[in-house]
């Protein structure tokens, strides 16, 4: 049964995510993987859900995996119309993402959260866990795409290579713990002992990884790209402009005083070049909502933390959302 987020203990504690199926190659699995049978509902907002649309890109499933965009926050992901979101749900003409779940499990007892991945032929959900989406994403349709991208032909072995399993389960958990969901817990404190218990390990994990990349390597396992790079970079691209911000994670900023993921991440969101080794993944996915996150998350806070009292006021800086290269 899914538990809902609630502050424990003083502090944000996020929910594990209730689906937990996996895409296969095999054809004779639950869920094979095949051209047009799986849709991707998310927000691009969404630091989880943009995990998984780096990763589409990245491996050129943008034709294979359908991806259909809601938009809202806490208050709940809604089909509105309005730019790249639709206006009603392509297969079943649903409003919300709530009813998505609903359509599922009438009774689902969790939250509703994006992204959701969506089996189309059997009507279900396969998975709503960010973390095992794209693991599926990285190898399950390997044989339906050009070779040079397949994980066994990606220089360094993919982006979760075996020989670095291990090293980047354990790089990812306390990512995981003190970035990821670190900005959470800081930004959705709710009490000034919880904001400091979980802003001074937030800005020690930075310094640990400001040291890992400090000796010039291209990525955090060298010189190729791991999934860790994707999970830590949805994070890092927001830090400056939202979490720094509305979330008061505000210690340090990324471009004044990480010198080093700065440069890693630019480099990661410049590269526009859709011929190249990473399809423009981050830079397509990134640049068309750098802009919104501060107000994604100044609405979220309002909600979440002060219960929509008082007025919302979206913090407009920085001016330079993330400098040139
Ligand atoms: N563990 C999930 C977390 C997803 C998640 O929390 N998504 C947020 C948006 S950033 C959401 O949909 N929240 C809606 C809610 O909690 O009601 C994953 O990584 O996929």
């Amino acid at each position: 049964m899914a538990e809902k987020s609630v502050y424990k203990d003083g502090s944000f504690n996020r929910a594990p995510s209730s689906f937990r199926n996996f895409i296969s190659a095999d054809p004779n699995s639950r869920f094979p993987a095949e051209k047009g049978r799986y849709a991707l509902y998310l927000s691009p907002l969404c630091p989880w859900a943009h995990r998984t649309i780096i990763v589409r890109a990245i491996k050129g499933l943008e034709d294979i995996v359908d991806l259909y965009e809601v938009d809202g926050g806490s208050e709940g992901w809604y089909f509105t119309g309005e730019g790249r979101v639709l206006a009603a749900d392509p297969l079943y003409g649903l409003e919300s993402i709530r009813d998505l779940y609903k359509k599922v499990n009438p009774d689902f007892p969790g939250r509703f959260t994006v992204p959701v991945l969506w089996d189309k032929k059997t009507h279900t959900i396969v998975n709503n866990e960010s973390s095992e989406i794209i693991r599926m994403f990285s190898s399950a349709f390997d044989h339906l795409i050009p070779e040079p991208l397949r994980e066994s032909n990606r220089p360094g072995g993919g982006l979760y290579p075996e020989p670095l399993r291990a090293q980047i389960d354990e790089l990812n958990e306390w990512v995981y713990d003190k970035i990821n969901n670190g900005v959470y817990k800081v930004g959705f404190s709710p009490a000034q002992e919880s904001y400091e218990a979980n802003l001074y390990p937030l800005f020690d994990a930075l310094d640990r990884v400001e040291s890992i990349l400090a000796d010039g390597r291209r990525f955090l396992f060298g010189e190729h790209l791991t999934e860790a790079d994707v999970r830590l970079y949805t994070t890092i691209v927001r830090f400056d402009v939202a979490y720094h911000t509305v979330f008061m994670c505000n210690l340090k900023s990324i471009r004044h005083d990480y010198p080093h993921i700065y440069f890693w991440a630019r480099r990661l969101y410049w590269d526009a070049d859709e011929a190249g080794e990473f399809r423009a993944a981050f830079n397509k996915t990134t640049a068309p909502n750098i802009h919104r996150y501060s107000e994604g998350y100044a609405k979220t806070r309002h909600h979440v933390v002060l219960g929509k009292q008082g007025p919302l006021i979206v913090p407009k800086g920085p001016k330079v959302l993330i400098d040139p290269l």
